[in-house]
């Protein structure tokens, strides 16, 4: 996870001190590239523990469509719960636009069953692509995240807006492009979900894993990270070996797999290290 250390080092060297959306105010760099193979390990950061139950379960919930926090509360995970109204909706974030995108003749278009589809049918296609920028459903940006829920819109827009898959030589590869990317918090989740989306596709095609390539907008630090608790001190660490990621069960659908199907051996991070969300 070097790349990724690389990364942090870059926006903390070459960033410039910027306002933002949520009044934190950032470290910013625009337009940045990684890249993992994946046959290598699965990329899944070690310089601090990463809660892979929060990615794997999320995951899962774009999988089935879902927008409803109440069905991540209920597992455990709460990285959702700051957006979600009390009823816990989010309105149209990932979930609907991956798997019930709204048509003009009032169809929707589930984009994962048509990539999966379109990748066994013909991988040398370069259409194989997912979008959940919206715009008809975007935010408005005036009022806030549980506002926007009430009127229909998106609590958040869309961060990791689009991804496109290539299959070269029996293998997969994916690319993201991410336009807004919280590098010490959300970044790692981004890369590990990616990765096991990656995995579970090339799983069902029948094919191997190749590249995660990770491609950013506006990468930032958030200026509460940039300290000797956080930031400075993961940067000190040294990165240790990948794990392996191990999908015990093909099941009949990419929308069949369960939480007890993954394990990720040899997983040996340094310890956690919080940090203060920016909502
Ligand atoms: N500012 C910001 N950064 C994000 O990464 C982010 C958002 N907002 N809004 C929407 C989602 C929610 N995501 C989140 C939210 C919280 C954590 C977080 O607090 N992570 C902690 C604890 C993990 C856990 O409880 O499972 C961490 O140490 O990684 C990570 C990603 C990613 N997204
Ligand atoms: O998966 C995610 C979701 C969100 N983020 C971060 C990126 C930004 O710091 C905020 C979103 O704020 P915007 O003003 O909408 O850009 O959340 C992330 O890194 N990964």
């Amino acid at each position: 996870m070097k790349a990724y250390l690389d990364l942090m080092q870059d926006v903390v060297d070459n960033g410039t001190d910027k306002g933002d959306r949520t009044g934190v105010g950032t470290r910013s760099v625009f337009g940045r590239q990684i890249r993992f193979d994946l046959s290598k390990g699965f990329p899944l950061v070690t310089t601090k523990k990463i809660h892979l139950k929060s990615v794997i379960y999320e995951l899962l919930w774009f999988l089935k469509g879902s927008t409803d926090n109440n069905w991540l509360q209920e597992r455990g995970v709460s990285i959702w719960d700051a957006w979600a109204t009390e009823k816990g909706d989010l309105g149209p974030i990932y979930g609907k636009q991956w798997r019930s995108w709204m048509a003009p003749n009032g169809e929707t278009v589930d984009q994962i069953t048509d990539v999966i589809e379109q990748i066994k049918s013909k991988p040398d296609s370069r259409r194989l692509i997912v979008s959940a920028w919206n715009p008809a459903e975007l935010p408005d940006e005036s009022i806030g995240p549980q506002a926007n829920v009430e009127q229909g819109r998106m609590a958040l827009a869309p961060c990791h807006c689009l991804f496109q898959f290539y299959v070269l030589d029996g293998k997969l590869s994916c690319q993201l492009y991410q336009r807004s990317a919280d590098l010490f918090l959300g970044v790692p989740f981004n890369i590990a979900s990616y990765a096991l989306l990656t995995h579970m596709i090339a799983d069902q095609c029948g094919l191997g894993v190749g590249e995660f390539i990770h491609t950013f907008g506006d990468c930032h630090l958030y200026q509460n990270h940039l300290n000797e608790d956080i930031v400075f001190k993961q940067l000190k660490r040294e990165p240790h070996k990948l794990p392996q990621l191990l999908i015990k069960r093909k099941p009949e659908s990419i929308f069949d797999y369960e939480f007890e199907d993954f394990e990720v051996e040899g997983y040996e991070p340094e310890g956690l290290i919080r940090a203060p969300i920016a909502i």
